[in-house]
């Protein structure tokens, strides 16, 4: 299975942008309708996505999503359609607020697979959570349907709904972050994917964002330019060292089984049942990111 690390915004009113998007190395790219779309241009944006997706050349690019605007906006009916006509993998849910939504979602999506002879079930969800009652219901919206893929966080309107602001130190993201991490693996989903971070020109503000995501149990991040693709795939791909480390753990508690051990000492350090599951993990995560590399151009 393919594991995406990476998730790049491109506005659904710069045709430009999007093409541009499509060429890079993300693992997603992610066609907005949402907060990067002025009022005034909404269904303008819609149709400039609905073209792009038509192009030929769409089925090189990489894992498409689409966000569409919030549930109880005018545009969210024909958002919703103009994705699942597109074709696309998934649909990003802004401000998801209560499981209940994501289940009216999960129905309309199932009449228009079958309508357009698509598999029922083959759109994903991804619920970007962003306010203290989308924190709070995390885990009813994780497990409202079979089409939730991951969770999403974002950072700058849940700073904005519980009435704070974003600092350097993160804290402030703390509680909602893990609570994320924790509903996801409740639920029985893949990790969640942290928040984008807006000051993009800022490469060491990035990598100690992404790090500290990461230690969290964050499984990639959305992010807003190409040049912060690297940082994010580097934080997010086990280096050398571990995999290294990860290869030995596993070898070493092989023989020692075959030798009667359950408990064995490598490098100073006890090697047990979850710490080989972890190495595992490292090593299965390794083989899935190549996959997903392959697959690029
Ligand atoms: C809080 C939220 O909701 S976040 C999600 C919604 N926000 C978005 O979708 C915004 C996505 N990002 C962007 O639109 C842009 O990166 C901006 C507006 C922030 C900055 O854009 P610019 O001022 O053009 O940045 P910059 O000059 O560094 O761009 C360099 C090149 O990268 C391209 N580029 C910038 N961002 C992107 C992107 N997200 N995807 C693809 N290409 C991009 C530019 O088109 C430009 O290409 P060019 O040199 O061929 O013209
Ligand atoms: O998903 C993101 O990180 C961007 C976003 O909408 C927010 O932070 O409000
Ligand atoms: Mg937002």
């Amino acid at each position: 299975m393919k594991k995406h690390r990476t998730w790049l915004f491109a506005p659904g009113n710069h045709p430009r942008t999007m093409e541009k998007a499509m060429k890079t190395q993300t693992d997603i790219v992610i066609y907005d309708l949402e907060d990067a779309v002025p009022l005034d241009e909404k269904e303008q944006a819609r149709e400039i996505v609905r073209e792009h997706l038509q192009e030929k050349h769409i089925d090189k690019a990489p894992y498409k999503l689409l966000r569409v605007n919030e549930s109880t906006s005018p545009f969210f009916t024909q958002d919703v359609i103009a994705g699942a006509r597109g074709n696309v993998d998934g649909i990003v849910l802004p401000k998801s607020d209560h499981p209940e939504h994501i289940k009216d979602v999960d129905q309309q999506l199932a009449a228009l697979e079958q309508e357009l002879g698509y598999e029922v079930g083959k759109i994903q969800l991804f619920p970007l959570i962003e306010s203290a009652l989308g924190v709070h219901n995390s885990y009813e919206i994780a497990k409202a349907s079979p089409r939730v893929t991951r969770l999403s966080f974002g950072a700058i309107d849940y700073t904005s709904d519980i009435q704070t602001k974003l600092s350097e130190s993160g804290e402030e993201l703390l509680y909602a972050q893990s609570q994320l991490v924790n509903s996801s693996y409740a639920a029985g989903i893949e990790g969640p994917i942290d928040t984008v971070y807006a000051d993009f020109q800022n490469e060491e503000g990035l990598l100690r964002e992404t790090q500290r995501g990461s230690r969290l149990g964050f499984k990639g991040k959305m992010i807003i330019h190409p040049k912060q693709i690297e940082v994010v795939h580097n934080v997010y791909t086990p280096g050398d060292e571990e995999v290294e480390e990860a290869k030995e753990i596993v070898n070493a508690y092989q023989q020692a089984n075959e030798q009667g051990d359950g408990a064995i000492q490598l490098n100073g350090k006890m090697i047990d049942v979850p710490v080989v599951k972890s190495a595992q993990q490292t090593l299965d995560l390794v083989e899935a990111l190549k996959e997903t590399d392959d697959t690029k151009a």
